[in-house]
């Protein structure tokens, strides 16, 4: 069985997607973006103020799972510039303990959507 996770406090979907989906106890998010759900408006500041909102994102879908970043075991992280590596780990490291970070690939790829500079998915589980 799936269920369907979606939440007002996180971006509405920007295509044929749901925001998160739970099969049995594993929570599949969609990616996030810099979207702030409030304004409907990208954040792109600054490459940490742009993750920082990925990040408030996802901490809401998790939400709305009955979940939180200690539930995630794996992180896919989409970056338009490896460069942007280090200032993306910082904002990203102070949502999860070093000693039980979740596992997570990092990859450079050519464009995202809206053209933003980083998109993050996870997958959690109860
Ligand atoms: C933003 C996103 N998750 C998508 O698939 O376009």
């Amino acid at each position: 069985m799936k269920k369907i996770i979606t939440t007002d406090k996180a971006p509405a979907p920007i295509g044929p997607y749901n925001q998160a989906v739970l099969s049995g106890n594993t929570l599949y998010t969609s990616g996030q973006i810099a979207i702030n759900p409030e304004t409907g408006k990208l954040v792109l500041d600054s490459i940490e103020a742009e993750t920082k909102q990925v990040m408030l994102n996802m901490k809401e879908v998790l939400a709305a799972a009955e979940m939180t970043f200690e539930n995630v075991i794996k992180t896919s992280i989409f970056i338009s510039d490896m460069h942007n590596f280090s200032k993306i780990n910082a904002v990203y490291g102070e949502y999860f303990d070093d000693a039980t970070a979740p596992a997570r690939e990092t990859v450079e790829v050519a464009n995202l959507p809206k053209f933003v500079n980083v998109e993050i998915s996870m997958i959690a589980v109860k």
